[in-house]
């Protein structure tokens, strides 16, 4: 892939605005042959498209390499028969919802493209700072080029990991697309414990937010694995090792595959919702 893309987003929100975010701060987008459709814009995206080009919400109408699909699963069957852009004879149609299907998504576009050809791809929000990491579902209808133009899209805001297919995506969603939140509870979880012990709410959240940024920015300069830097944490009948063992038993080891699993039953649920 040597061009620039012209790209088409709809919708940006809460992750489509950090995948804009991360497009737009970098070489991959012709800028000025881009677009970006939301009814609402923040003012955010307001001001990134002011800054770099990108038209918002255009009457105009270009022909797009590729269309980001960022509104909710549940806006889908609303949403795309009503795209009103003639010119998406050739465009890659890249969809970022939760459970919808590749086919799902075909079918609605049918009277807006012949044969539309559907990237599924699952992000995660630390891609507003490059940090995401995507999962891409292979679909057979894709060309060695649609792969391409997906993945050096994905790779400009952060890591990418190709999945078999659709299934394997959905079931590692929570792996990757939720799990900020997960990390994030835990995060407020362990503020509200301070909280707890008198401590001010800012003081708080200051102490469990930098512990957690200080423990990742450790994972990733250490080399050493989870287990080990967890281990090296545990002094042998220490104050760490009662507190795991108090985790322990609330079912902890159990409650992060319970909640991957979760959301493989909710993107179900979502597919044709
Ligand atoms: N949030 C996340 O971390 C992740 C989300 N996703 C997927 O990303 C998608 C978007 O989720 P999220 O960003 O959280 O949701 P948001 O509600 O924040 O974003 C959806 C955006 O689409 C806008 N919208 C509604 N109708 C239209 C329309 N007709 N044309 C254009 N835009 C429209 C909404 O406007 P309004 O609010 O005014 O309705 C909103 O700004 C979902 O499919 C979700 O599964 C995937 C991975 C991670
Ligand atoms: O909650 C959701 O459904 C979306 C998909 C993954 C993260 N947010």
């Amino acid at each position: 892939m040597t061009r620039p893309l012209k790209l088409i987003q709809i919708g940006a929100g809460s992750m489509g605005g950090a995948l804009l975010k991360a497009w737009a701060e970098g070489d991959l987008l012709d800028k000025e042959g881009s677009t970006v459709v939301d009814p609402r814009p923040s003012v955010e995206t307001e001001t990134l498209c002011q800054d770099s080009g990108i038209a918002l919400n255009p009457s105009a109408d270009h022909a797009y390499d590729v269309c980001v699909l960022a509104v909710k699963p549940q806006q889908f069957p609303s949403v795309l028969p009503q795209l009103s852009w003639p010119s998406f004879g050739e465009t890659l149609f890249v969809s970022i919802a939760a459970g919808t299907t590749a086919d799902e998504i075909a079918m609605l576009l049918k009277n807006q493209a012949d044969s539309p050809r559907v990237l599924r791809v699952m992000p995660t929000l630390p891609a507003k700072v490059r940090r995401g990491v995507s999962l891409l579902a292979r679909n057979p209808a894709l060309s060695a080029e649609d792969e391409q133009i997906g993945e050096a899209m994905m790779r400009a805001a952060g890591e990418v990991h190709w999945c078999a297919d659709e299934e394997e995506l959905d079931r590692l969603m929570g792996v990757t697309g939720c799990a900020p939140a997960f990390f994030l509870r835990a995060v407020e979880g362990l503020a509200k414990a301070a909280e707890e012990e008198g401590t001010s709410p800012e003081a708080a959240l200051a102490m469990a937010k930098e512990t957690f940024l200080g423990t990742a920015a450790l994972l990733d300069a250490d080399g050493r694995s989870p287990s080990a830097l967890r281990e090296a944490v545990t002094s042998p009948g220490g104050t760490t090792a009662a507190g795991l063992a108090s985790l322990e038993e609330d079912g902890f080891a159990q409650s992060l595959p319970k909640a991957v699993r979760a959301a493989y039953r909710r993107a179900k649920e979502l597919a044709g919702a």
